[in-house]
């Protein structure tokens, strides 16, 4: 059974505060005790306002490296781009500061660019320190589909693999993901959901009713875990 400590709330803006907090405070720490921090955040509809709160907190952003834990294979300036997402979000105030490490490679298929970005991400190997992953209604989390081909090798906490291509049956777009081992050795993972169907869907797969990606990936986790959620 995967324990998470929960921080639940009845508004939006509430859980985009308490998490923008939550997240710097402990980026802050990882600067303070380490020199640098990594953060690692989904893309999709949910953390835009949350991110923009982050943006304005006083980490000493020089000093931290943001990636995300999938993209979609489209143009950067694609309305479906999470990296522009992060950049319009995150990327502006205090936290312009920080340094986004891409995803995406123009000109190339994921298929072929993912020795280009395993190799971009070496500096990965040490533990990221705070990971703000989403969940589908499927319980997919950053691109790891229940649905994708080989999904089991990137569940595979002894996979060698940071990223991989995945082609979902359910969703657009090729993608380029993280996977479960580079995600799952976080000091801090954060699960960020919404909606009384998504916090529904997760009971299920913490209570082992229903196996899915999301629930493998919190089981694995080593670090501190936590669930941030708003009706
Ligand atoms: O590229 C993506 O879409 C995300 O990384 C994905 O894993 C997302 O977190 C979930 O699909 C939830 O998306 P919403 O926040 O839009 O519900």
């Amino acid at each position: 059974m995967t324990v998470l400590t929960e921080y639940l709330y009845s508004a939006r803006e509430q859980v985009n505060s308490a998490l923008a907090d939550f997240a710097a405070d402990r980026l802050q720490d990882a600067v303070r005790k380490r020199g640098r921090a990594v953060l690692v955040v989904s893309g999709g509809s949910t953390p835009g306002p949350m991110l923009e709160l982050l943006s304005r907190h006083e980490v000493d952003w020089k000093h931290v490296v943001v990636l995300l834990s999938d993209e979609r294979w489209v143009e950067r300036g694609s309305e479906r781009s999470n990296e522009a997402m992060v950049q319009t979000c995150l990327l502006q105030n205090a936290a312009a500061e920080a340094r986004l490490v891409s995803l995406y490679e123009p000109g190339m298929d994921a298929q072929s660019a993912t020795g280009t970005i395993e190799k971009r991400l070496e500096f990965l190997r040490e533990r990221p320190d705070v990971v703000i992953l989403g969940m589908g209604e499927d319980g997919h989390t950053a691109s790891l589909f229940p649905c994708a081909d080989g999904i089991e090798a990137l569940l595979d906490p002894d996979r060698a693999g940071l990223v991989a291509r995945v082609m979902p049956k359910t969703a657009p777009d090729e993608r380029m993901t993280l996977t479960a081992p580079a995600l799952t050795s976080a000091r801090h993972m954060v699960l960020f959901i919404t909606g009384s169907l998504k916090l529904e869907i997760l009971q299920k797969i913490l209570a082992g009713m229903k196996t899915a990606p999301v629930g493998t990936v919190l089981q694995q986790a080593s670090g501190e875990k936590a669930l941030f959620w708003a009706a």
